[in-house]
């Protein structure tokens, strides 16, 4: 009782059926006949279809296989056989594809097979196998057709290469491997059949696994199966004609266990006899069936739904009827009733009005708590409950009032909580939105402004609930808020980070920045321009601008550490520039360090050639009179800030020898002043690149300083230091040279007269001084 791969019926695996086919006369018969007798016959004559069985163990499983001997197939078979040979083909387990080594044409006729039986392509999965009969031919010098020839006949085939098999029935070569390769096909495919079956029939039940929410909701399982038994079994009792649908059933707040179809009939029959609600209509249990394989966004009412359902079972109120009174007051939803769409949308405005108020209340508590316990009120942690809060001021004595409204709100001196649950019929609250207000002393900074603000927003508004559009609605105020934030924040509304503002003191630096990015299409060029300024003067310490090829390489470089060479520590322009070209420097080098995102670059030094810099700068760290650590930042993930560090001598000592242009002998007290470059990325702007560990492609070919100012801002004579991607580093080792050589010659001044000094030292004859 074999079956047909084709129609994916189920395997019974005791019986298997195989065709052998190929053309005439290529030895066919006495494989078979070699495989299921173990005897090898001189066979003179055509054969015509025959069945041959053999039970094998395979697998620790006994099969029978029905081996189907065909008449050989070549172009003067009638139609009436090559249908019968293609049917018979496709309602087999398995094919045998026969040639003969010593016959090309034989190979031929399996294309012709081929084409016979599957058409143009091969159907996934059909268990098949080449057989390269008569392979001993070799021994006699008649194998025409090689291997070789048999591989690619499989490749073109579409037919794996393990099964294909060189046999000789003559020799007993490869006969047995060639069916056992059949079979296992034949299992596997059967495997398979039985997995994919299992899936689709688990893929077509609607699940409701997904159902769940922060309250821990017991996950249900009803198949659909059961809701039609159920439908059928609602629309045949008597008098039970419902409009039940699948919201009915989430309503049911037992529902939210696990419950079978039997509760749900009896809970129904049980709300009837309370209610007395006579409804209309029968239940569609199509309808229902397919509402319950709905959107995600309707499950995810049903799971708000749920929620509420799990708290009015956390009721005090024991027993059905009660339960079911209780809810006909608090909500105005019977257990008959149809709960509408439009009325699971003002619970979730109320579900997210309260979330709101907690965070509000949250953020808040230190302020509220004092006059909360004053009156003698527990907030208890329960969201609702910091929805009316509606408190005076603390300062003037006022009392503060917190107006339970669900169940689940304790207050000892206000009673039971079922006694104050004003909600209305549509889920709003009942106080007017004035009430839902905040006391000043509750918040004043801008977030509690805002949580108030919105609070007052949905108590005004009939807001339905949309969850994209309250996705955009966070977004947008969370965007507001940031500039609310940053607009209040003096330091931040300039871009400067100054950490000397708040310190008073007389003289101080300032670090400004100016950005600007060419205009391309692509933003493919920033230039940074950094400018050291005496803070009461004015007077320009130095500037230097930053030229990138590439502004989204910036975002390669999380974080980057670089004590400039000692001649950088002074405060010409020049130097300064130069120092800022470290930091550039920096950049670069950690943009040809990608894996390096998200970690400190001293941490990676030895790879992306960092330690070349730093190590040159801490050797002179005592000695600067103006020195500069840059570290350059960029954010990986938003792409938008670049932020440049720079530690600077503090100028408030006014006989500063900076501001005197002479040396100090003992280190200067430093401090980091920080400017934030946005990097501004337009909308038409590519998505970064993000480098792989291989991509070393950028170069500091050169560093070209000139005082040439940029074309766009032709008033001022900025100097920049410009780095030209020219070049593409081929290994590590390269990428280490070459900044070895861009240190040695930034360096060059410092490192050479030491070492010119000790060699003519050492090449000084001996008494000569
Ligand atoms: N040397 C050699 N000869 C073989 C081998 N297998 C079969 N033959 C010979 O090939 C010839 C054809 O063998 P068959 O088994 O009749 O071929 P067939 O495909 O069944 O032929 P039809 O029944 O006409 O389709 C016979 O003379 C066999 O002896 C083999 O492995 N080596």
């Amino acid at each position: 009782m074999a079956t047909s791969f084709k129609h994916g019926r189920r395997y019974e695996g005791k019986r298997i059926s195989i065709v052998v086919l190929g053309a005439p006369g290529v030895g066919k018969s006495t494989l078979v006949n070699r495989f299921v007798t173990g005897m090898y016959h001189e066979k003179t004559w055509s054969s015509v279809d025959e069945i041959r069985e053999k039970t094998i163990y395979f697998d620790r499983r006994e099969i029978t296989l029905e081996i189907h001997d065909m008449q050989g197939v070549d172009n003067n078979m009638g139609e009436a056989n090559r249908a019968r040979v293609s049917t018979m083909a496709n309602n087999a387990d398995g094919v045998v594809l026969c040639y003969a080594v010593d016959s090309s044409h034989s190979l031929r006729v399996v294309f012709d097979i081929y084409k016979l039986i599957w058409g143009l392509r091969i159907p996934d999965h059909a268990p098949v196998v080449l057989a390269g009969l008569r392979s001993d031919g070799v021994l006699v010098g008649k194998k025409v057709v090689t291997r070789l020839d048999g591989m690619k006949t499989v490749d073109t085939l579409g037919i794996s290469r393990d099964h294909f098999h060189e046999v000789c029935s003559r020799k007993n070569k490869n006969v047995t491997s060639t069916f056992y390769s059949l079979v296992r096909q034949i299992l596997a495919v059967q495997n398979q059949t039985i997995l994919e079956h299992k899936n689709t029939r688990a893929s077509r039940a609607p699940s409701m696994d997904s159902v769940s929410d922060a309250n821990s909701i017991v996950k249900r399982s009803i198949s659909a199966p059961g809701v039609q038994r159920l439908a059928k079994r609602l629309s045949m009792a008597p008098g039970s004609q419902s409009d039940l649908t699948e919201m009915d059933f989430v309503a049911i707040p037992e529902m939210t266990a696990s419950v079978s179809v039997n509760d749900i009939v009896n809970r129904w029959s049980v709300c009837q006899a309370n209610n007395g609600a006579a409804s209309t209509g029968a239940l569609n249990a199509a309808s229902a069936t397919e509402s319950l394989g709905k959107s995600k966004r309707k499950q995810s009412l049903s799971t708000y739904s749920f929620s509420l359902s799990s708290k009015e079972k956390d009721s005090p109120v024991n027993g059905r009827n009660n339960r079911a009174e209780e809810r006909k007051k608090t909500a105005g939803n019977t257990f008959g009733r149809r709960i509408s769409t439009t009325s699971l949308r003002h619970q979730h405005q109320d579900h997210l009005q309260r979330r709101s108020s907690a965070a509000l209340l949250r953020t808040s508590s230190s302020q509220t708590s004092t006059g909360l316990t004053r009156n003698g009120f527990k907030l208890g942690g329960d969201s609702s409950c910091s929805t009316s809060l509606s408190t005076n001021d603390g300062s003037n004595g006022s009392s503060g009032v917190c107006s339970p409204l669900s169940s689940g709100t304790t207050s000892p001196d206000q009673g039971t909580p079922s006694d104050a649950s004003p909600r209305s019929r549509n889920g709003s609250l009942n106080e007017s939105p004035a009430d839902v207000s905040v006391s000043p002393n509750i918040g004043k900074s801008a977030i509690e402004r805002q949580l108030a603000e919105r609070q007052r927003a949905f108590s005004e508004s009939s807001l339905v609930y949309n969850p994209v559009r309250s996705s955009q609605r966070r977004t947008k105020l969370r965007d507001q808020l940031q500039d609310q934030i940053s607009s209040t924040d003096d330091t931040s509304a300039s871009g400067i980070d100054d950490g000397s503002s708040k310190t008073g003191e007389a003289n101080k630096v300032r670090f400004s920045r100016d950005y600007w990015s060419s205009r391309t299409d692509n933003l493919s060029a920033c230039r940074l321009r950094l400018t050291l300024r005496h803070r009461h003067s004015m007077n320009d310490l130095g500037n230097a601008s930053i030229e990138t090829s590439d502004v989204n390489s910036f975002i390669s470089a999380e974080k980057g550490t670089v004590q400039p060479a000692p001649r950088l520590l002074t405060r010409s322009p020049t130097d300064l520039q130069e120092a800022v070209g470290m930091m550039g420097m920096v950049m670069a080098a950690a943009r040809t360090k990608s894996a390096c995102t998200g970690t400190d670059l001293r941490e990676n030094k030895q790879d992306s050639g960092i330690s070349d810099c730093s190590s040159g700068a801490s050797s002179e760290a005592a000695s600067p009179n103006v020195s500069m650590s840059a570290s350059a930042t960029a954010s990986h993930k938003s792409t938008k800030f670049a932020s440049v560090t720079c530690s600077v001598p503090d100028l408030s000592s006014a006989a500063s020898p900076v501001m005197n242009g002479e040396r100090e002998q003992s280190p200067p007290v430093m401090k980091t002043v920080r400017s934030c470059a946005t990097l501004g990325t337009p909308a038409n702007a590519p998505p970064p690149v993000q480098l792989r560990p291989g991509d070393s492609s950028l170069e500091l070919e050169k560093i070209s300083v000139h005082n040439s100012p940029p074309a766009r801002r032709s008033d001022e004579a900025i100097p920049t230091v410009t780095y030209s991607k020219s070049k593409v580093l081929k290994s590590k080792s390269s990428e280490t040279n070459l900044l070895l050589k861009l240190k040695q010659s930034i360096f060059k001044g410092k490192s050479k007269t030491p070492k010119a000094e000790k060699r003519a030292t050492a090449t000084q004859p001996v008494g000569q001084d």
